[in-house]
């Protein structure tokens, strides 16, 4: 989109302001209010953006590691170029355009720890090799009807939930949230995040979410939006969402599952086809989507800190609700880590299971897609598709249970670091690493349960 079509759209909505944000490595929208002035001289050149952003953990909190920033480099600007294809107008406030923004460094090239720019060097990754990835996010997220202010006086226990019990596809409690879901389904689709389905999943006040497939970046830039955006409708419908992937140990996860097929064109200019459909082979998966998946169960525990990037990413490993414990895929079969779906032409596709609703999109979507290519390139053969319960098979290679461990089979991995990039692993797993130390050193209220008075 041209600096021309954006005056008009402009005109069209009446724009009067307008936003610019970045996504951080942990998937946090950092971004700020900017004068139309600035903004056209941003659209120009690009504008300064400082690059703490890099250099805070997900509670503003300094790391004492980093290379990218810190002390040592005075916590200088990055700089930020507008994406003007991003262009959204912010549901709750009509005058206000939005857009998304990519950091690079002075000479241009991509800031190493943007996720954004990671995700656009897989893509073209891809390219080189004639595919077009096509994704898409589904995300659990449950509801309670509390405020950001109340769920700090409670410190975020004993929280009331949009609506009681365990109700599953629930056609009723739909309807008694009508004027919550209608909002989802609504704005979303203004907002250029639009839904396939929405539905309460199992757990009191838990929705799911299926957003409509598109080219990765795009994909990419929904998912994170969703998610952002999510929390402020919520807010003004006096509600508050969480995407943990296991915010109370007693009732199921929430995943983030990542739909994925590639594209091509036989020749120039030739509509583009999924490359994953052949119609005579098992599970209507070609050779290219064989080796696809192949490479990403090889490399799926050595990835893992990536796909599941929080300490609480791995309280949702357990047995019975449906996440997975193995490296494993199967066809149609929801306890693999993948799941292979068999459909037509344009439908037949991979599942990938592991990731849960607390997923940076850009780095989850760029790991599968480096994975899978890697695959590919390799031309590796996938094990033979786990039938039914995967997770209690003890042939298939376990996934890292904790944040430490999957940080450390990231940090030795000599593959993680070629496909991904070293700059980009390098920083990752530094980030990774202090999460896992603010963790060690913080006494639980479970520890004070179980010992206070009984030790
Ligand atoms: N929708 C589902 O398949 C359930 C997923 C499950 N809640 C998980 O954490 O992975």
């Amino acid at each position: 989109m041209d600096v021309a079509a954006i005056k008009v759209l402009f005109e069209e909505h009446k724009i009067r302001k307008v936003k610019v944000g970045g996504f951080d490595v942990d998937g946090v929208l950092r971004g700020k209010y900017v004068s139309l002035d600035k903004f056209w001289s941003a659209v120009e050149s690009g504008f300064g953006f400082c690059d703490v952003i890099f250099g805070w953990d997900v509670a503003d909190v300094l790391y004492d590691n980093a290379k990218v920033t810190g002390w040592s480099t005075g916590y200088p600007d990055a700089h930020a170029t507008i994406d003007l294809s991003t262009f959204r107008v912010l549901p709750a406030e009509r005058d206000t355009a939005a857009f998304l923004v990519d950091f690079v460094n002075k000479d241009g090239t991509a800031h190493p720890a943007c996720p954004r720019s990671l995700l656009r060097r897989m893509i073209s990754d891809a390219a080189t090799r004639g595919y077009q990835p096509t994704f898409s996010a589904e995300f659990e997220f449950w509801v309670f009807k509390e405020t950001p202010q109340s769920l700090q006086e409670k410190d975020f226990r004993k929280l009331t939930p949009l609506s009681p019990g365990m109700f599953g596809y629930s056609w009723l409690r739909e309807e008694q949230n009508q004027a919550f879901c209608h909002a989802i389904l609504d704005e979303m689709q203004a907002f250029d995040c639009a839904i396939e389905g929405l539905h309460t999943e199992t757990g009191p006040g838990v929705y799911e979410v299926a957003l409509r497939y598109d080219e990765a970046l795009r994909a990419a830039d929904k998912a994170a939006l969703f998610k952002t955006e999510m929390k402020s409708l919520a807010a003004r419908h006096g509600l508050a969402v969480t995407f943990m992937a296991k915010f109370n140990h007693d009732l199921p996860g929430s995943s983030g599952h990542i739909h994925q097929s590639l594209w091509s064109s036989a020749r120039p200019g030739a509509a583009p086809r999924n490359v994953f459909f052949d119609d005579k082979a098992d599970a209507k998966l070609s050779t290219i989507g064989r080796q696809y998946l192949a490479g990403q169960v090889a490399l799926m525990p050595e990835l893992t800190a990536l796909y599941s990037p929080t300490i609480n990413s791995y309280k949702r490993y357990v047995p019975g609700v449906w996440a997975p414990l193995t490296a494993s895929w199967g066809i149609e079969n929801r306890t693999c880590a993948i799941r292979a779906i068999p459909g037509g032409p344009s439908s037949t596709r991979l599942e990938y299971r592991q990731t849960a609703a607390d997923i940076n999109p850009y780095i989850a979507m760029a790991t599968c897609l480096a994975a899978g290519l890697y695959g590919i390139d390799e031309k590796l053969e996938p094990p033979a598709p786990a039938s039914g319960d995967a997770s209690s098979r003890t042939d298939l290679a376990p996934l890292p249970r904790t944040l430490k461990d999957a940080t450390a089979l990231l940090a030795k991995s000599e593959r993680a670091h070629k496909i991904l990039g070293e700059a980009f692993v390098d920083h990752y797993v530094r980030t990774r690493d202090w999460e896992v130390r603010q963790h060690e050193r913080f006494v639980t209220d479970w520890e004070l349960r179980r010992y206070f008075e009984s030790i």
